[in-house]
């Protein structure tokens, strides 16, 4: 029997691709968009969370994309990203997310004036203001930002610059996001480089709306440990499950693949949770970890998606909690936190079964 939506809310959680753009509550945007004169489709919060969706829902990722017009047009201040982050927190937390990183292009948030420094310093506020606040309802969270650079834009190491100025203060890693077909990820070779003379850590989303070749450059070319979606990789797994050469070194590597089932569904991976690939990639023993990407768009929860993923593929405790556990073990965390946070997550685990 599939792990009931209410025990998937108590389960310890940790998300590793949520975008803080994509996850807003419908009534801030309608709230904030108020205040900016920015027209929404819908200006019933209800309504609008329902337009999101339905919009979002197209088969197509980069009309997918264009819905998020609509959240970063009420994320152009100080005022605005701290709520926003703050928000993201307080949310998590009550979904019972014990560790998120929350992803966000700060280019995308320069129309009111503010400066890149500005803004991640805005987002890191509120997401400390979220961990109190959570704290206060009785919920211990941890937050961090990923910084993203568009891959669509002109490729600059200038993002990769400004997510090492503040590795100490909030930035726990970089990604590339945006539309795949016709960007492949080497075309940020330069800021990867940057990274990697850093010693900082980053994902890129590779294998979503493009398959191999853009796995392959974000693992060999660019160097990546982690894969935003990786989904695509099961095109290099036969039907015996015999593994192609990138899988096997992905497998081998302890690669995350950053899975998003419902993201998936809508931008056309495959038509139901039953046939999504990470059934066979958790099968074969992938380090396969449950994201939600956008919770907004998908209109999802992290405890939603565990508890999909067990009633598709049948799922208990354990696998839920190795799912947890992979999270914890390639959190962009130093290894102490990370220790902590694979230990929380046994812990809480072995409480709830009893
Ligand atoms: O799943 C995704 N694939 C590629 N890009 C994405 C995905 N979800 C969100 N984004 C984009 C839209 C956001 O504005 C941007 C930064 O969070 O990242
Ligand atoms: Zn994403």
């Amino acid at each position: 029997m599939a792990v009931s939506l209410e025990l998937c809310r108590a389960v310890p959680k940790i998300a590793l691709h949520d975008h803080l753009d994509g996850g807003l509550r419908p009534a801030t945007i309608v709230e904030l968009a108020a205040e900016v004169g920015h027209v929404l489709p819908e200006t019933d919060p209800e309504a609008l969370g329902r337009w999101f969706f339905a919009a979002a829902d197209s088969g197509s990722l980069v009309r997918y994309l264009e819905t998020f017009a609509h959240t970063i047009a009420v994320m152009q201040t100080a005022d605005q990203l701290r709520r926003v982050a703050r928000e993201f927190v307080e949310d998590q937390a009550a979904d019972g997310v014990i560790y998120a990183e929350a992803r966000w292009a700060p280019e995308q948030h320069l129309a009111g004036g503010l400066s890149l420094t500005e803004a991640v310093a805005a987002v890191r506020d509120g997401l400390a203001e979220g961990v109190a606040a959570a704290a206060a309802s009785g919920r211990t969270i941890m937050a961090r930002q990923i910084v993203t650079s568009m891959r669509h834009a002109s490729p600059t190491t200038e993002i990769a610059e400004l997510a090492v100025a503040f590795r100490n203060d909030s930035v726990c890693g970089f990604d590339i996001a945006g539309a795949e077909d016709g960007f492949p990820p080497s075309r940020f070779v330069e800021a990867f480089d940057y990274l990697k003379r850093h010693n900082f850590e980053f994902t890129i989303h590779a294998g979503e709306a493009f398959g191999l070749p853009s796995i392959w450059e974000a693992v060999q070319l660019c160097g990546a440990s982690r894969l935003g979606h990786g989904v695509r990789l099961i095109e290099d797994v036969a039907a015996d499950g015999s593994l192609g050469e990138l899988a096997s070194y992905v497998r081998n590597r302890r690669i995350a693949l950053e899975l998003c089932p419902s993201s998936n569904l809508q931008t056309g991976i495959c038509a139901t949770i039953a046939e999504h690939p990470f059934g066979r990639l958790a099968e074969l023993d992938f380090r396969v970890t449950v994201s939600c990407d956008n919770r907004l768009m998908s209109a999802t929860t992290l405890s939603r998606e565990y508890h999909l993923l067990s009633e598709a593929f049948g799922y208990s405790m354990d696998d839920l909690r190795r799912f947890s556990r992979n999270a914890a073990k390639s959190a962009f965390l130093p290894w102490d936190q990370r220790l902590g946070l694979i230990r929380r997550v046994e812990d809480e685990f072995s409480a709830l079964a009893g």
